[in-house]
């Protein structure tokens, strides 16, 4: 699984306390990433506990991850709502996220965006005043041109992620490439966010915007939650 900066510590206290909020009975979104995986490992935990709960997994790897803990698994297709949604991100401002770091970010969204309540964790080095992580966008690989072409005239700039233990691009979960746009300070998040999802071959890209309800900051000594 890829990690990224910030203290392990404060990720399991941010997932720790995301996990606190389940309750017998319910269907939970599991994100991806280093932080939702801490969240993924305590839910197990209530599971040997007793826990009766259902996972819908974002990706292959939090699939994984929730196998190996023990938490019983569904998908969309076999429930009426998901209660609540547990995943992280790689940038915050206010209640808006970057997500897609681990390129599991178009599953994410259409779990996160279903669930009733869609709590986010992560550590202090996530939080910012502005949105200015390069926002990651899953494209169809045949229209790989055509969508660089659309970021650069929406004044990004758009580099094909590269895999690291193959030659070539980063291949996602659905079979499809991602480019990281680097757009600086991002102020009007909403008119970004459209402008992406209208370009043809975006499959789906990471600006979460009015998504989120929750958001649980571990910190050195305990956790920062702020609520809408
Ligand atoms: O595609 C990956 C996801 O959006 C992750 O939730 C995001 O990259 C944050 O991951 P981490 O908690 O490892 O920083």
């Amino acid at each position: 699984m890829k990690t990224t900066g910030g203290s392990d510590d404060a990720k399991r206290r941010a997932g720790e306390s995301a996990a606190g909020l389940v309750l017998d009975g319910m269907v939970v979104g599991l994100g991806t990433g280093s932080t939702a995986a801490h969240a993924i490992r305590a839910l197990g935990r209530k599971v040997d506990a007793g826990l009766d709960v259902r996972g819908v997994p974002t990706s292959f790897a939090s699939r994984q991850l929730a196998r190996d803990a023990g938490i019983p698994l569904t998908t969309l297709d076999e429930v009426d709502a998901v209660d609540i949604a547990i995943d992280g991100a790689d940038q915050v401002a206010e209640f808006d996220l970057v997500k897609g770091g681990g390129a599991a970010h178009a599953r994410e969204k259409v779990v996160d965006a279903f669930a009733d309540r869609f709590v986010v964790v992560a550590d202090p080095s996530k939080v910012a005043e502005t949105l200015s992580h390069p926002v990651p966008v899953e494209l169809l690989p045949d229209a790989r041109s055509t969508v660089a072409a659309a970021v650069g005239d929406a004044g990004g700039a758009p580099t094909l992620r590269e895999a690291e233990c193959k030659d070539g691009p980063v291949v996602t979960d659905n079979g499809n490439f991602v480019l990281d746009c680097e757009f600086g300070d991002i102020t009007d998040t909403t008119a970004l966010s459209r402008t992406l999802s209208s370009i043809p071959g975006v499959v789906e890209h990471g600006l979460f915007v009015g998504l989120a309800d929750e958001i649980h900051v571990g910190t050195d000594d305990g956790v920062d939650v702020r609520t809408r």
